[in-house]
Parts: structure tokens; sequence; C-alpha cells
């Protein structure tokens, strides 16, 4: 078995304004939508971005304004992983639907592995959201341990 693993840890700093992903599969959108707007005073201190639909609803019923990638089937979870490999993604809020297959669970999948890869904190249903959202460090700086990716780039090159 393969069990390489990056050998050294850096620190990545989180700043004040956090760049917050919103994701929510189509049976958990209701709830994600009463769940924003609960919180929505404290979102719009930050940078919100999400997959298509959910960004939409997110604007067109609470006015917060949501940066729109693709749809999640389209592609937009794997969009969102992207922002977390590049360091561009400091908290992920995804309402999985844990009773509907998805046609891109491997997309679902591989976001949840990147997230927990590079120790992004991540909700997955409203009452872990509240938990993030009401941590004091939403609103500091933040520093945390990710991978060393140059540590991981030259133990590998031969
Ligand atoms: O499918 C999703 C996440 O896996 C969500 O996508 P939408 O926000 O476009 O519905």
């Amino acid at each position: 078995m393969n069990d390489a693993r990056p050998p050294r840890q850096a620190i990545r700093t989180l700043q004040a304004r956090k760049r917050i992903a919103l994701i929510a599969h189509d049976g958990k959108k209701t709830e994600m939508l009463e769940w924003a707007a609960r919180w929505q005073e404290t979102l719009s201190r930050h940078e919100l971005l999400g997959t298509g639909t959910t960004a939409g609803r997110l604007r067109s019923e609470l006015g917060l304004p949501v940066e729109g990638l693709m749809s999640g089937p389209l592609g937009g979870d794997q969009q969102i992983g992207a922002r977390i490999a590049e360091q561009a993604l400091d908290v992920l809020i995804f309402f999985w639907d844990p009773f509907a297959p998805q046609p891109h669970d491997p997309d679902v999948k591989a976001l949840l592995r990147l997230a927990a890869l590079w120790n992004v904190p991540v909700a997955c249903n409203a009452a872990s959201a509240d938990f993030l959202l009401s941590s004091p460090y939403l609103d500091e700086r933040y520093d945390m341990s990710i991978p060393d990716a140059n540590a991981w780039a030259d133990a590998r090159s031969v």
C-alpha cells in the first residue's frame, strides 16, 4: 500500500475577513436558506462564493452577495476544491444530502477530501455551521497547519 504523506507541515494564516463557500444539495437548500437568513449579518462581513444554484438562491432570496461558480453537477464542487488547493478558500459550509445519491458523488467526495487534506474548517449541517460561525476565530486572523507542498515535492523528486 502506498502510504506517502507530506513529510512536513507549514503554517497558513487566514485573514480576519474569511472566504466562505456555501453549498447545499437540492434537498438541503431550504435549510441552507433558513440558516443563512439567521446568519445574514455575520455572513455579509465576509467574502462569499458558492455553487451556481445555491449562490443564485442566496442572492435572489436574501440579497447576499455570493459569487456563483458552476452548478455542482456541472463542476462547481471541483471549482471549490481547486480554490482549496490554491489556498484561496477559508471555510466550507456544505449541506450535503445524506438521503439523495448525486450524479456527481465523486466530485463531492473529492471536495470533502481536499477540505480534510488542507485543514479547511467544514460544516456539513446547520448545527456545525452555527458552531463555525460563532467561533471567535471567524473575525480574527488565524494560523493553521497545512501540508508543506514544497517538502512533499522535494521528497518525491529523484
Ligand atoms: O450539487 C451541489 C453540490 O454538490 C450544489 O450545486 P448547486 O448549488 O448548483 O445546486
